[in-house]
């Protein structure tokens, strides 16, 4: 079975974060690892408290999981400071992990910030040279890029800045501003428009956390970047589709709307 390692914040309502990544990775077929950088008190309506993992733990969760067994692939999304940054970046860089995704985690939806301003430019530096595939959304691209984009042009600019300046595919996503669910995959000089219908779910809490994983996932079992992003966003059109409705807030999606068998018939 091949594997997949998602470096990640807790979500303690489970629809971002860690266990979006856990719950997509397992629909998706592999099997799933986790380094928590971070716990959150979180729900549909928003995050109530952070509580960092130290570096040194950090460390040694990759450690452990490194030392036994070795992921196929590696989603990294929610750190929020500096010095966890660096321990991630040394464990990739030692181990020679490959098939790398990193989702730049900046805002939640419910508008919580999730890595501090200094972070950001530690990000940049360290995480981005090693990834192979970054995947923001508009407002993170808008960051990334100092640019305002409001067009599909401006967006095909802004990841291919992106993508020469970090040497990885880029896949900047429109679902939250522009273009029905159209999203822009930048990668070896060339552009690619992967066309999603937008679901009238109001419920999106993990979206990004999810399709993150969904690619991290078809990159272990060996499908190039452009097929597995294909596949990734089959996965999140069927799970947004599946029209789960829990929570007060922006809810989170059915991640096991493919698996449905005799194990989760009810009484
Ligand atoms: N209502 C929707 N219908 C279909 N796809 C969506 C919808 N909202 C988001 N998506 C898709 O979900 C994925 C995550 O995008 P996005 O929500 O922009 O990420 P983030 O959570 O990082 O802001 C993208 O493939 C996007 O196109
Ligand atoms: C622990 C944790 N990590 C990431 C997020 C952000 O999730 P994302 O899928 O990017 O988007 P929204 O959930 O904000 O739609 C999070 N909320 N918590």
């Amino acid at each position: 079975m091949k594997t997949a390692l998602t470096i990640a914040g807790s979500d303690s309502s489970g629809g971002a974060g860690i266990q979006a990544d856990i719950k997509t990775m397992m629909a998706n077929g592999v099997y799933a690892m986790s380094a928590i950088t971070a716990l959150t008190a979180q729900n549909t309506t928003g995050v109530a408290a952070i509580q960092n993992a130290t570096a040194e733990f950090l460390g040694q969760e990759l450690d452990s999981v490194f030392n036994d067994i070795f992921p196929d692939a590696i989603k990294i999304g929610m750190v929020s400071e500096s010095d966890l940054i660096q321990v991630i970046a040394g464990k990739l860089r030692r181990y020679k992990a490959k098939n790398i995704v990193v989702d730049p985690v900046m805002v939640a939806t419910s508008g919580a910030r999730l890595i501090s301003e200094a972070a950001v430019d530690v990000l940049k530096n360290e995480l981005f040279p090693l990834a192979d595939l970054l995947t923001p959304n508009i407002p993170e691209t808008e960051v990334l890029t100092g640019m305002q984009i409001t067009t599909a042009e401006a967006m095909i600019e802004a990841a291919r800045q992106v993508s020469e300046k970090y040497h990885c595919a880029v896949l900047c996503k429109g679902g939250h501003q522009l273009n029905d669910a159209n999203d822009l995959l930048y990668v070896n000089g060339a552009y690619r428009w992967f066309e999603g219908k937008r679901i009238n779910n109001p419920n999106t809490h993990g979206t990004g956390c999810t399709l993150s994983s969904a690619i991290a996932s078809n990159l272990a079992k060996g499908f190039s970047m452009e097929e597995s992003v294909n596949r990734a966003k089959d996965y999140i059109s069927g799970a947004l589709a599946a029209m789960l409705d829990l929570g007060k807030g922006s809810g989170p999606m059915d991640h096991g709307f493919a698996i449905k068998n005799n194990f989760t018939e009810e009484a």
